[in-house]
């Protein structure tokens, strides 16, 4: 196996605020953005390849927390890593002490790590020649179980009870692949709902979405409320009574205002609520979702770690786990996630509005349906519609169903030419835009 020579990071971004692509009522204009981790190895056959996600300004303090990280993973074989990739994860995490003041295990840290984490299952997979998803699918329970760190976690969930659930699994495993394979993991729409788009071009794309096979969409709410209705009105002309429709507050209102405001929604027939409030708010989520009633409370995105999904589903505070790949310290955690949401018997529709998270959650989510959950039961992944064509093996998607991931890795390797264009600042991306302005 090869050993980890050298790590490059880099600071990644995309101008999409001067389209407000992505735009929400928290997040009026962001640029997607990715602190991007190159590992090379020895001969440099191989290199392993992974992202976080940021929105932009702070992309520089995430690089800087992925060079602070590097040393635990520099200079060291691939082999000894996944020999215990449980304490590898641990180590990196928290094995500095000093370092691990600035989190524990959430923000920018944690991002980078995220970032670290992400590129050795690139790596690894790569090496084995495996989609990251086949990877684990293939691996043991026992195997895949230590990969995981479960300190925090085990008056939840024991590594024990991991095994069990994973067993439980294993004899639809080659049955659900193939079905996999022919039909596709359903996927959900965001494009056409951004804050920032005009009327016409809501109507415009939602038109295209329908054309294209989508069924199921999600709108961005948390401006004024009769705007949030009116827009809601808009998508639903468009998009008729019977398809689904998801509304996205990003952290925008107030426990009692999430319960009033989603009341005066009520009649648009939201199939969820995301993100109604702080994201930290786990009991007010949890009263929101009491409150509400047949309205599903979907939230994720933001939730830094395993011990804070643990505590949303020990509080029944939601119906939707939306972890994220890059905010969750990589593929380690969310697998732990996973199970602990399979075990509490909570649907996972991963958040992919960022760059390069639908090219990460597509792994993550066939993964869930072949090994964990064994289910497509409330499941439904994340789709956004942009920046794909930078990537060397972007999602394919077709009538609305997300395909099975073939190559090596883990999807995130992005094309030389659009890492040099979108360097920041220095890439052409950038350096045009400032000759422009
Ligand atoms: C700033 C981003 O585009 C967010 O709006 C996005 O991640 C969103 O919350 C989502 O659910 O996709
Ligand atoms: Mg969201």
């Amino acid at each position: 196996m090869p050993r980890i020579e050298r790590i490059e990071v880099h600071d990644i971004r995309f101008p999409t605020s001067r389209q407000l692509d992505g735009s929400d009522a928290m997040n009026a204009a962001p640029d997607y953005s990715a602190t991007y981790v190159i590992l090379h190895t020895s001969g440099d056959a191989l290199s392993g390849h992974g992202l976080t996600f940021t929105i932009g300004r702070g992309n520089d303090l995430c690089v800087a927390a992925v060079q602070a990280l590097s040393a635990q993973v520099e200079g060291r074989d691939l082999a000894e890593i996944t020999a215990d990739m449980g304490r590898f994860w641990r180590e990196l995490t928290s094995g500095d002490s000093q370092l691990r003041w600035l989190g524990p295990e959430k923000g920018v840290m944690h991002l980078a790590s995220a970032a670290l984490v992400n590129a050795v299952w690139d790596l690894w997979a790569k090496h084995e020649e495996k989609p990251v998803w086949k990877l684990l699918t293939d691996m043991t329970p026992e195997a895949l179980v230590r990969c995981l760190d479960f300190r925090f976690v085990t008056d939840a969930l024991t590594p024990e009870e991991a095994i069990g659930l994973l067993k439980r699994q294993q004899s639809g495993k080659a049955e659900r692949e193939s079905w996999l394979r022919e039909h596709g993991y359903p996927g959900y729409t965001t494009s056409a709902g951004w804050l920032g788009y005009s009327e016409e071009k809501m109507r415009t794309l939602c038109r295209e979405a329908l054309a294209d096979g989508w069924d199921q969409f999600k709108q961005k709410v948390g401006g004024d409320i009769e705007e949030d209705r009116r827009r809601a009105r808009i998508l639903r002309e468009e998009i008729g009574e019977s398809r689904v429709l998801m509304m996205d507050a990003n952290q925008m209102w107030d426990v009692d205002e999430s319960v009033e405001n989603m009341r005066r929604l009520a009649e648009f027939n939201p199939y969820w609520i995301e993100e109604p409030t702080s994201p930290d708010d786990i009991l007010g989520h949890a009263e929101i979702r009491h409150r509400l009633g047949s309205i599903r409370v979907a939230t994720g995105e933001h939730c830094h770690n395993r011990v804070m999904f643990k505590q949303f589903f020990q509080a029944e505070a939601l119906d939707v786990c939306q972890l994220d790949a890059a905010r969750l310290g990589g593929l380690n955690e969310v697998i732990l996630v996973l199970l602990l949401a399979a075990k509490f018997d909570i649907p996972v529709c991963p958040h992919g509005g960022g760059v390069g998270l639908c090219e990460y959650t597509q792994h993550i989510s066939m993964f869930d349906y072949i090994a964990v959950s064994g289910s497509l039961d409330g499941r439904v992944l994340e789709y956004v519609d942009h920046l794909h064509e930078h990537f060397v093996d972007p999602v394919t998607v077709v009538r609305g169903r997300y395909q099975l991931p073939r190559a090596p890795g883990y999807s995130a390797t992005l094309k030389a030419d659009s890492l040099a264009a979108h360097h920041y600042p220095d890439g052409s991306a950038w350096r045009d835009a400032q000759a422009h302005a």
